[in-house]
């Protein structure tokens, strides 16, 4: 397997465990495969040479860094985020809280531009460096897609990434800002004493979810934080670096590939004297889309394991659960219900 240097964490329960990096300059066959081979082991990979511009990542940050930098009542209005805006420590409608503040917008062009006039002393600066980082984030997140696609052997190389090019997208842009928790005394260091310590010491920055959407790209400054969750309930650390994307498998791409893939749950802890500043882009469905197992991914040893939803239907049921809640349960295939 041609995975660049497989990042090696010890935690208290002493697992070894090499989370995928893959290089997107490889030939295609090869990464159709590596990406196949890390979105069915842990639902989540990071990317390097994946094309996206230093500039354009940068114009973000310092995009980001500024709006958070403001004096509270300037940032408030920017809010509330329901669903878009500015929101601090409330997530979701439903009494989540963390210990950040960020900024949630929709991914949408004009919408971008319109929500830029209460963020920005610079609207139109906001608003360029925003849509061209969607832009490219996008493209990265497409391309991925289809080289699954093309992994998974689907008839329709395009059938994931055509739901993210449309023009009813539903996708949306999240910078998550996490304030340094006061009585740290460094940042990340994996060495298992100051590990330990630091476990002890951190607090929620954004607790444990799944994402909804179908494909999560995020990048953070050099402040860790990030965990996942693999299949035994472990919790990985997830290093930080600029450099790089970590890429998420989302509910709807699980139901997509009929639990092929599975999401990916993750957290956020603040946990260093350094603020985290994390940027991500969740690639969503238009709300009319339909979602339901491909065909192709169905057999009488796998049948159908999701009944057929909208995107509208499953952001609704999203929203009406917890952070954490298990939201995809809702819409499976009871086993005695299961047909081909
Ligand atoms: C508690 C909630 C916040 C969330 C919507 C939800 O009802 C459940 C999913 C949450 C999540 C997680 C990933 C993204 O950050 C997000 C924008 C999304 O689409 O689903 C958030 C939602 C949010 O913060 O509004
Ligand atoms: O900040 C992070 O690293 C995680 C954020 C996250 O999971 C989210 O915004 O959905
Ligand atoms: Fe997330």
């Amino acid at each position: 397997m041609v995975v660049s240097s497989p990042t090696t964490i010890r935690t208290k329960k002493t697992k070894a465990v090499g989370i995928p990096t893959i290089d997107l300059s490889l030939n295609r066959s090869m990464l159709s495969e590596l990406l196949v081979k890390a979105c069915e082991e842990f639902g989540f990979f990071k990317v390097v040479n994946h094309g996206v511009s230093k500039e354009v990542i940068e114009r973000m940050e310092e995009e980001g860094a500024e709006f958070f930098a403001k004096a509270a009542e300037e940032k408030q209005r920017a809010g509330p985020a329901r669903p878009f805006g500015y929101g601090c420590k409330n997530i979701g409608p439903n009494g989540d809280m963390g210990e950040l503040e960020y900024l949630l917008l929709h991914t949408n062009t004009h919408s971008i531009s319109e929500r830029s006039t209460s963020i920005s002393n610079d609207p139109t600066k906001f608003s360029c460096a925003a849509n061209n980082y969607v832009q490219a984030v996008r493209e990265l997140a497409c391309e991925i897609l289809d080289l699954v696609a093309e992994g998974l052997w689907v008839h329709d190389k395009c059938v994931f990434s055509r739901l993210l090019r449309d023009v009813h997208s539903d996708s949306v842009l999240r910078l998550n800002h996490y304030p340094p928790v006061s009585d740290m005394i460094s940042d990340w260091d994996p060495s298992p004493k100051l590990f330990q310590h630091q476990c002890k010491n951190s607090r929620v920055g954004f607790g444990e979810h799944s994402d909804p959407q179908i494909l999560t790209i995020l990048r953070s400054n050099d402040v860790g934080g990030l965990q996942i969750a693999l299949h035994d309930g472990l919790w990985v650390p997830v290093p930080p670096d600029p450099s790089e994307f970590c890429v998420f498998v989302g509910d709807a791409l699980q139901a997509l590939t009929n639990g092929r893939f599975e999401s990916v749950r993750h957290r956020a802890l603040s946990n260093s004297v350094k603020p985290r500043m994390s940027m991500a882009y969740f690639g969503a469905p238009p709300l009319n889309a339909w979602i339901s197992p491909l065909p192709e991914l169905i057999s009488s040893q796998k049948p159908s394991g999701y009944k057929p939803f909208t995107w509208d239907e499953y952001k609704k049921a999203a929203y009406s659960l917890r952070l954490g809640d298990s939201r995809l349960d809702l819409f499976m295939v009871r086993t005695a219900d299961k047909t081909q």
